[in-house]
């Protein structure tokens, strides 16, 4: 029997696992998607080769280690794949962490490894809380499984210093290890790839925006393959608004929003202390806090619904468009392609559309009609550029599963 490895995507309102036979490049055997977590009911999506479909879930899967074990049964009981039914054959299960703090690659978690992650969770508690449980639970569940941790941070050890550092006392900030780590790196590494290999270009020798937006959103300059710039910083708090985060506003504002910014939150429980300050920024702002849903289908529409439907949509569009002109000077214009990506810039071309409107005297546009149909079904990237002239515009469909699989059998452990 073939041996597989699982790799498992736990983000801010969605966990996504894909089992893969261990091949180079890994091939995909089963997926199955649990979105709507901060937002009931949530739904399924399950894929292997015979087709995809969607299923109702009655129970509620209000976490990720929850959302996790649901389908890790789900899979582990389908009968018609078997190649996933028996643990023993799975090699390495792969975990999404957003913070990895001074890693610059993916580990192997082991006692010590697994501490270290323990103590820098604080930099991240929103986090990095739910990846580590579910860490927890496989090594306890499965403990033949060797499990190999994946930063969403470690694409970005390329920062220059003076980008990496923020002005504030530098004894306080080595102490406290504060500075710009940047996330979403598992994706940058996919798409750069992947954008790469579509220009016919050696990544080395690549320029991009990319940008990925989804529940949690960042952009970020890559030049000759490397992270130049990003705009999530300590924590993904910092940057684009998100589904529930308030992206960049005036550190003073939460000392006006609420006499007790410091207090610790209502929502901390005995493991997991956050500030009320940091919960009403990274869970009640956003478009969330713009319009009562986290759903951006629902805002990016032709006839929004409310005022503030449309207010949302524009505050989104202007950010987005200010870190591209900032990060196109960074470039210094030379620009080989704007990339979306992320379950936005992936599926909304409404959102396209205006950004690249918006961006248009940088010398790349969106054909309408290639932006309205959208990405190539089976293809990891389509072009939607008006002219051959010029950045390439680009949707790239992201695979953070895939990236954390391939990136494992690369390692050679
Ligand atoms: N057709 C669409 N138009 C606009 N937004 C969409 C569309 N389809 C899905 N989305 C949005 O994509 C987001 C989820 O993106 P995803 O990258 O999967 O999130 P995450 O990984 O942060 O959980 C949700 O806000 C959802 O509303
Ligand atoms: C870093 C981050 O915000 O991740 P996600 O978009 O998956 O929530
Ligand atoms: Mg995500």
């Amino acid at each position: 029997m073939a041996k597989t490895i699982l790799s498992v995507n736990a983000g801010s309102s969605s966990v996504k696992i894909t089992f893969y036979e261990l091949a180079n490049p890994p091939s995909p055997i089963v997926d199955a998607q649990l979105s709507g977590i901060t937002s009931p009911p949530q739904s399924l999506k399950y894929s292997k080769s015979s087709g995809d479909k969607k299923e109702k879930v009655s129970e509620n899967l209000d976490t990720p280690p929850k959302a996790f074990k649901y389908l890790l049964d789900r899979c582990l009981s389908d009968a018609e794949i078997s190649e996933v039914a028996n643990v023993q054959d799975l090699a390495y299960i792969c975990h999404r962490v957003v913070h990895g703090g001074d890693y610059t690659d993916a580990i192997e978690i082991n006692d010590s490894t697994y501490h270290h992650l323990e103590e820098i969770e604080d930099l991240a508690p929103l986090h990095n809380f739910s990846a580590l449980e579910i860490i927890r639970s496989c090594r306890k569940e499965l403990p033949n499984v060797r499990n190999i941790a994946h930063f969403d941070s470690a694409f970005h050890r390329s920062l220059p210093e003076h980008v990496r550092t923020y002005p504030i006392d530098q004894e306080v900030a080595k102490k406290n290890k504060l500075r710009k780590y940047g996330f979403h790196g598992i994706s940058y590494a996919f798409i750069l790839r992947s954008v790469a290999e579509f220009l016919g270009k050696p990544k080395e020798d690549t320029n991009l925006i990319v940008m990925h937006i989804g529940s949690g959103a960042s952009i970020c300059a890559i030049k000759n393959g490397k992270s130049i710039d990003t705009s999530m910083g300590l924590t993904p708090l910092a940057g684009l608004p998100g589904a529930t985060r308030s992206g960049d506003i005036d550190p003073s504002l939460v000392f006006h929003y609420t006499n007790d910014a410091s207090g610790l939150s209502p929502a901390s429980t005995k493991e997991m202390h956050i500030s009320t300050a940091e919960e009403i920024l990274n869970k009640k702002s956003g478009w969330k806090g713009l319009t009562g849903t986290t759903d951006f289908a629902q805002i990016a529409v032709e006839n929004p619904p409310t005022a503030n439907h449309k207010l949302a949509f524009d505050i989104v569009v202007d950010r987005i468009s200010g870190f591209i002109g900032n990060y196109f000077v960074k470039l210094q214009g030379q620009l080989d392609a704007v990339v979306f990506a992320g379950g936005i810039g992936e599926k909304s071309s409404l959102l396209r559309q205006a950004v690249t409107r918006q961006c248009n005297c940088l010398g790349f546009d969106a054909d309408s009609e290639k932006n309205s149909q959208g990405a190539k079904n089976d293809e990891p990237v389509t072009d939607i550029s008006t002219s051959d002239k010029g950045p390439r515009t680009l949707i790239c469909q992201t695979d953070e599963q895939f990236e954390m699989a391939y990136h494992t059998i690369e390692m050679n452990l």
